[in-house]
């Protein structure tokens, strides 16, 4: 019998999606290896930095009560590199040689730039230090952070500056969400490893990769990868396979009401069936349920439908793993160029955009086809037309979505 569905619209789905309660899981690595990963706690500092009162020139270290009468001449007691300390207090008129980042004496009020020195004739532990300086040109302890600070917050995604703050403190491990691990399946007997041989009425896989570099692309980890024929009890077998190992599922193809779409019969025995239709082209069929409590969103088989659906519905549920939200930009954006085609229900167009004037301009690439490829590469952006009898409005507002990594 003919599988009646009820269509709902992106936005319901979308929020199915987002209501999805997912246990997310934490792992420690080593700050060299966490970059582009999301902090599962925030950072505080575990100490005040500087953690030490330091030199900001290379100069004379002197005492505060010293500071007046220039020029004058000083007695220059130690030398102190960066990463050297002088342990005792300066006396009257004692002055430190001192180098930049290097530890000032404890009682030291103000360091005078070494362009502001000169050196004393036949007495080598002299110097004359022409004028006072402005600043005091210490830095002292704890400007930057005090201990206990946020250093990071929590689920912040950690980039090579974050990683050099971790650095700077010595905090050689940090605690983050494990990258989701996703299981792709590619169905349809006609579809054929690229590498075989072509035979008649088949195609090449082409989604198989696109997935597989999306999901890369948006921060999952591909674990699982297979292309199978159709066939149900192959399907029960791969699915019940990958949820032991998989955060995620993503399918295409076999969603649709044809004889061989086996998809679209495990979806409908889930105990939590979150949609089977959407009020879109292309990608109506579009599935998401959860199985054995892993979510598999299946897509469509049609290459354009498949691209759309990535990124309205599984990119987004790829970033709740990691409690990010999806990076696909929702603006409002003018249509462009006309389109003519009217549909009963939204159109979703691979487009690509410009800005003018702080305005996004879109307007369709290529084919508006589900089943076309070609424009997949040059797509910056997704937009919508309206379900309408008649056309859209020339340079009328179009709700859009801005790819990430475009
Ligand atoms: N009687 C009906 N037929 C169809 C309906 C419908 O409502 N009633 N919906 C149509 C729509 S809309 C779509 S979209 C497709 C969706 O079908 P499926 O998602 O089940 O996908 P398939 O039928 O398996 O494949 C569709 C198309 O895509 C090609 N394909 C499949 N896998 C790949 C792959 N890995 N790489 C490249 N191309 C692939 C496949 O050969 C088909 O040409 O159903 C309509 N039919
Ligand atoms: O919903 Mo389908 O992808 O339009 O052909």
């Amino acid at each position: 019998m003919l599988d009646r569905r009820q269509p709902i619209t992106i936005t319901a789905a979308q929020a199915k999606i987002a209501a999805l309660t997912l246990e997310p899981k934490v792992e420690a690595v080593a700050t060299t290896a966490a970059d582009r990963r999301v902090l599962a706690e925030p950072v505080t500092a575990p100490y005040d930095f500087p953690n030490f009162r330091r030199s900001g020139y290379d100069g004379y270290a002197i005492r505060a009560e010293d500071d007046h009468d220039f020029p004058k001449t000083f007695k220059v007691v130690a030398e102190i590199q960066a990463g050297a300390t002088y342990d005792q207090p300066l006396k009257a008129n004692e002055t430190v040689r001192i180098m930049t980042g290097a530890a000032v004496p404890t009682n030291a009020g103000k360091v005078i730039m070494l362009e502001q020195s000169r050196p004393v004739a036949e007495h080598k532990d002299q110097v004359k230090l022409m004028v006072t300086a402005k600043n005091t040109n210490i830095t002292e302890t704890g400007t930057e952070f005090q201990r206990g600070d946020v250093l990071i917050p929590q689920n912040t995604r950690l980039n090579p500056g974050h990683l050099s703050l971790l650095s700077a403190f010595g905090i050689t491990e940090v605690s983050v969400y494990q990258t989701p691990k996703v299981g792709i399946i590619t169905t349809g007997t006609e579809v054929t490893t690229p590498g075989d041989p072509l035979k008649p009425g088949r195609i090449y896989n082409s989604n198989g990769p696109l997935l597989q570099g999306l999901v890369t692309e948006c921060g999952g980890e591909v674990v699982a990868y297979t292309q199978i024929e159709d066939d149900y009890d192959l399907l029960r077998q791969k699915l019940n396979a990958l949820v032991t190992t998989c955060d995620l599922i993503l399918t295409t193809g076999g969603v649709s009401v044809g004889d061989f779409d086996f998809l679209a019969t495990v979806a409908k025995s889930s105990q939590n069936l979150l949609f089977n239709k959407l009020k879109m082209r292309p990608g109506s069929v579009t599935t998401a349920f959860v199985y054995q409590e892993t979510p598999i969103v299946a897509l469509s088989g049609n290459p354009g439908a498949c691209f759309t659906g990535f990124y309205l519905f599984a990119e987004p549920l790829l970033q709740q793993f990691t409690k990010q939200a999806s990076q696909v930009r929702h603006v409002t954006a003018i249509l462009d160029k006309p389109y003519q085609k009217t549909n009963g229900y939204d159109r979703i167009l691979r487009g690509t955009f410009r800005i003018s004037h702080d305005h996004y301009y879109v307007q369709l690439v290529g084919s508006d086809k589900s089943g076309a490829l070609g424009n997949l590469g040059q797509t910056t952006c997704l937009f919508k037309i309206p379900s309408s009898n008649r056309p859209i409005e020339p340079f009328s507002e179009v709700e859009t979505w801005l790819l990430p990594y475009r």
